[in-house]
């Protein structure tokens, strides 16, 4: 009961009306299951006289009723079958749109970051078509098929004897706790595989996805394969095991449901034959018993399938809570049309105001490890980002570098310590504010953005909208703009090389659309974070900002380096000594502290300093790369 309670008040949140006529046709349905075997009964009882004495009034308004009955019948289920797929399509929406805000509403990465949450997701999110058809069959056939049971029932003792309706329903009671049983024990099966089933579906997808290029230069596409199939085979064997016994069984018990009604309708005809049971009763009895015979047992089984996505999808996204924080998402589940006019990206981001000072940050005695492992990333790391200024930030792969980046942005909190903004500790934040701390931030992490939208769009996001507020909306003529953020990001020469310009989608797969190398995507999300910062973003976040930049590029990076983060506090992440060069503080990280903080020429002058040494090590590398050269070319 529990379980119907929970899909029904799931179905009837974002679909009343079809809700409501979907099961007022269920309902009319299961009448008209028991109502028309009675008029046939009544109309072939009828027959010998009509065929006698010619059809009289009542018998043709017999068959008139009849004929009405049955025309219903297909029209409840048109009406019932229409409400159902509109409930379907919208729950459909409503879980994608319940997940998604659940997993991106928290400022903390730590929500999505955990394996606990991605292999979760991973598990149910194939699951929830399963809620979808609980439901449907929960306001269809299941509930017209209780009281169709138990009006057949009574219709069968009253017409043939009080005992008829018995076995069939034992049968059925039966049929149906069986069938449960070996529906629910197939998601143990499989939930006791999900390791492999991870493993099957990772291998087949690697073949396809980003790694495809190399997986084929390598020859490793038989090697995938093969792993695909052995780890599907460990997943699936004890499921086909489990469905052959089960099978025997339930094959068993359709064949004793068949011999019940059989021997029940043989009765009756006994009874006919012998002349104790008027043509009437045995034309009515024989559909009725087909009925009870034909009830599909494993119906509440099914239903109780949809229970456990239900419940996940409860706990990770509570329906009460996505209705009151995201009103806007919530009814345009109910109202497709509205959905339609209003993409979430028109929702009105948080943007700083412009007119925000650049913020003063200290890290103080920071120690952090992450949740799911006990190594410690950071310890007792101390550091200041003075406001207005700009800092650099160098270490060995490992270091600690971009995870420094995440505790700054509020993705994580610190384990001990404090990181203060203007003095105060961005872990007292609320959720409010943090996100609003992040607006003041403009990023370009290691991973950077690559969107499948125009390159206008890819731009404009940095002021925490799409261009003209909707994803797929008209080109509004903010060109100007956008050109003085190309300049300064030096992507003039690549968006006057794309067809479209500022409106080329920047993915070969749509129309019109063209590919970007890692170079070039890298300066569109260096024009992002500069809209950023003319939106009102006061901190500069570059982590590894020349990584995929060639040596022009990276110059011209550096040259305007100082001159894009003046008035801000920033901070720039390089392996690359020839980028942090000029940032008038460097800092150096190792083992999770700052070992060494000064200017270029200071840290040089520090003998056998570990910026002296790295700095040493890669321009030596470059000098002899040019001597070589030099020599090769004499
Ligand atoms: N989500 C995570 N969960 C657990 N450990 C992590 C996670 N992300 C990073 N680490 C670990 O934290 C350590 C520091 O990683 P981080 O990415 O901060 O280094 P980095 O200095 O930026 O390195 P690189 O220069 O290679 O980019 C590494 O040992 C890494 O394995």
């Amino acid at each position: 009961m529990a379980t119907v309670i929970a899909l029904v008040r799931n179905a009837f949140r974002v679909s009343p009306g079809a809700v409501l006529a979907s099961s007022v046709a269920s309902i009319v349905a299961a009448m008209l299951a028991v109502l028309v075997p009675i008029l046939v009964g009544r109309a072939v009882g009828g027959a010998p006289d009509a065929v006698r004495g010619g059809p009289h009034p009542g018998y043709l308004l017999l068959l008139a009723i009849l004929l009405v009955a049955l025309l219903a019948g297909n029209l409840i289920n048109l009406v019932g079958n229409s409400s159902a797929a509109l409930t379907e399509g919208r729950l459909e929406q409503d879980s994608d749109l319940r997940i998604g805000w659940a997993l991106s509403r928290h400022p903390e990465l730590s929500s999505v970051d955990h394996p606990d949450v991605a292999s979760r997701l991973q598990q149910i999110r194939p699951r929830l078509w399963e809620i979808r058809m609980a439901t449907r069959l929960l306001l269809g056939p299941a509930i017209s098929q209780l009281p169709a049971l138990i009006g057949s029932a009574i219709t069968l003792a009253v017409m043939l004897a009080w005992w008829a309706p018995l076995p069939l329903l034992a049968t059925y009671a039966v049929a149906a706790e069986v069938t449960r049983r070996s529906i629910l024990a197939q998601f143990d099966v499989f939930t006791g595989q999900t390791d492999a089933q991870k493993h099957a579906q990772y291998a087949f997808e690697q073949g396809m996805g980003k790694a495809a290029k190399e997986i084929r230069i390598f020859g490793l596409s038989d090697y995938l394969r093969r792993r695909a199939w052995d780890f599907s085979t460990t997943a699936y064997r004890p499921y086909w095991a489990m469905r052959r016994r089960k099978a025997r069984s339930l094959v068993a018990l359709s064949a004793v449901r068949v011999g019940v009604a059989v021997v029940v309708a043989a009765y009756a005809g006994w009874r006919a034959q012998s002349g104790t049971l008027s043509l009437t009763a045995f034309a009515t009895a024989l559909p009725v018993v087909l009925t009870m015979a034909n009830s599909d047992a494993w119906m509440f089984a099914q239903l109780q399938r949809g229970i456990s996505p239900l419940q996940w999808l409860n706990r990770l996204a509570p329906a009460d809570q996505f209705d009151r924080a995201a009103p806007e998402l919530s009814s345009a589940v109910s109202s497709r049309a509205r959905l339609a006019e209003r993409s979430p990206s028109a929702a009105e981001p948080a943007v700083a105001t412009p007119a925000e000072a650049a913020p003063q940050i200290v890290f103080d005695e920071v120690s952090f490890g992450y949740p799911t492992s006990n190594k410690m990333i950071l310890k007792d790391f101390s550091l200041e980002l003075p406001a207005g200024a700009a800092t650099a930030l160098v270490g060995v792969n490992g270091a600690g570098k971009s995870t420094l980046v995440k505790l700054l942005t509020g993705g994580y909190l610190p384990s001990r310590g404090r990181i203060l903004i203007d003095g105060q500790d961005l872990a007292g934040f609320d959720e409010q504010q943090r996100a609003a701390w992040q607006r003041r931030i403009a990023p370009i992490t290691q991973d950077f953005l690559r969107l499948p939208l125009r390159a206008g769009d890819n731009v404009e996001l940095g002021s925490g909208r799409a261009w003209s507020g909707r994803i797929d909306g008209p080109s509004p003529d903010i060109t100007a703009e956008l050109e003085q953020i190309a300049t300064r990001a030096g992507i003039d020469d690549l968006i006057a090389k794309l067809p479209d310009g500022w409106a080329t989608p920047l993915d070969k797969s749509l129309p019109g659309g063209r590919d970007l190398s890692g170079g070039e995507w890298q300066r569109i999300g260096l024009a992002r974070a500069l809209r950023a910062v003319d939106s009102g973003a006061r901190l500069l976040i570059l982590d590894e900002p020349a990584a995929a930049l060639d040596v022009e590029s990276e110059a011209r990076l550096v040259d305007s380096y100082l001159d894009i983060t003046r008035r801000l506090t920033s901070l720039i992440i390089s392996h690359r000594f020839s980028v942090v060069r000029p940032v008038p503080i460097i800092c150096v990280l190792e083992r999770g502290r700052i070992v060494e903080r000064g200017s270029h020429q200071e840290l040089m002058t520090i003998p056998g300093g570990r910026y002296r040494t790295l700095f040493t090590l890669q321009a030596s590398r470059y000098l002899a790369a040019v001597d070589q050269q030099e020599v090769s070319s004499r």
